[in-house]
């Protein structure tokens, strides 16, 4: 499946335009709930839109204040790191830093310690929280599913302990759920653009160096070759006659490659670990039924972004 969802362009306006060379998309500098017109306008006009008021310039101030929050953060461990027994991400890239002091070319250097950080936090919490809004809003206007989920989740587990990763083999339709609402979602159907270091042959193809290649996800995830009911919410797509949970290689919402989601396992545990404890506890509901949930994202640009819904949690 991989090899049908590269479409690719030979688009130096891209970087023109950005004038600078970048994997990373303007709309992702620019935030998920940004209004879905505004960032490609800022692709094609930025040095315009830059000079204008608009939200757009609360979203960098936005980004500002982030950065402040971690340079902070990064002075804090520098005053209490002790090297024998580091104690987490940035801790081991100080280490890393000071061996490399000497190295004039070390990627090792403060700034990219804010940015790597900044990135971890900008691609961390928003795709996993809108996964798992977006799980729970395919739960109330599937009740059957959320009962059957509730129903093997009280079995395996019960009610007096939490769950563990080690349960998720034991829980194939809770599993089947989740991925299949990653699926369904498909949060961001066009991955990051990336770009050729060197003229690569694909195929029939040759590919220039330079050009810009954005993986189509979405054209894999909704794919009818790959998939029985490619448009509606459907668990079996990862299940077997038996009930047995299924793989398939079509799913791709974390990407594929070197560069693919540095945090698929840590999204991957955060879906489980959370949605079984949610339900485990809760039973969800809205005030105007499942027919008033609408899984069509709300805005669906860099990211499909699901509706918000006011739900109700009642305990079990
Ligand atoms: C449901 C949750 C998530 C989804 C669907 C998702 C999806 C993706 C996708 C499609 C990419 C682009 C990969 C590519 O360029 O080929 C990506 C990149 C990335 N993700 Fe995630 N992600 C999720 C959660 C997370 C979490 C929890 C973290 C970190 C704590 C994270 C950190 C990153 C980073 C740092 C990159 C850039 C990797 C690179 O350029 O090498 N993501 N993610």
């Amino acid at each position: 499946p991989w090899e049908q969802v590269i479409i690719f362009f030979k688009t130096l306006p891209f970087q023109q335009v950005l004038g600078f060379k970048t994997t990373i998309s303007p709309y992702y500098v620019l935030g998920n709930n940004y209004v879905a017109f505004r960032p490609q306008l800022y692709n094609i006009f930025p040095s315009v839109m830059h000079k204008l008021p608009g939200p757009h310039q609360t979203v960098f101030a936005g980004i500002d204040q982030i950065r402040d929050f971690i340079q902070i953060k990064i002075r804090e461990h520098k005053e209490t790191l002790d090297p024998s027994s580091p104690r987490d991400f940035i801790d081991c890239f100080l280490i890393r830093a000071h061996q490399e002091k000497d190295n004039p070319s070390t990627e090792f250097h403060y700034e990219n310690l804010v940015s790597t950080v900044l990135n971890l936090f900008a691609a961390g919490t928003e795709t996993t929280s809108s996964t798992i809004r977006y799980a729970l809003s395919v739960l109330i206007k599937h009740k059957d599913i959320q009962e059957k989920m509730q129903e093997e989740i009280n079995t395996v587990i019960g009610r007096d302990r939490c769950p563990s990763m080690e349960d998720r083999k034991s829980l194939p339709f809770t599993d089947a759920v989740i991925h299949e609402a990653q699926r369904f979602l498909d949060l961001v159907p066009f991955s990051i653009p990336h770009y050729a270091l060197k003229d690569v042959s694909f195929k029939d193809y040759v590919i220039p160096k330079g050009t810009i290649i954005v993986p189509l996800l979405h054209s894999v995830l909704k794919d009818e070759k790959q998939w029985a009911t490619p448009f509606s919410f459907n668990p079996q797509h990862f299940l077997d006659q038996n009930g047995n949970f299924k793989k398939n290689p079509a799913f791709f919402p974390f990407s594929a490659g070197k560069r693919s989601c540095v945090g698929e396992s840590l999204a991957r545990m955060e879906l489980f670990i959370f949605l079984v404890t949610l339900l485990q506890d809760f039973r969800f509901s809205c005030s105007g039924g499942p027919n008033s949930i609408d899984l069509i994202p709300e805005y669906s640009t860099f990211a499909n972004v699901p509706r918000s819904y006011d739900i109700i949690a009642i305990p079990r």
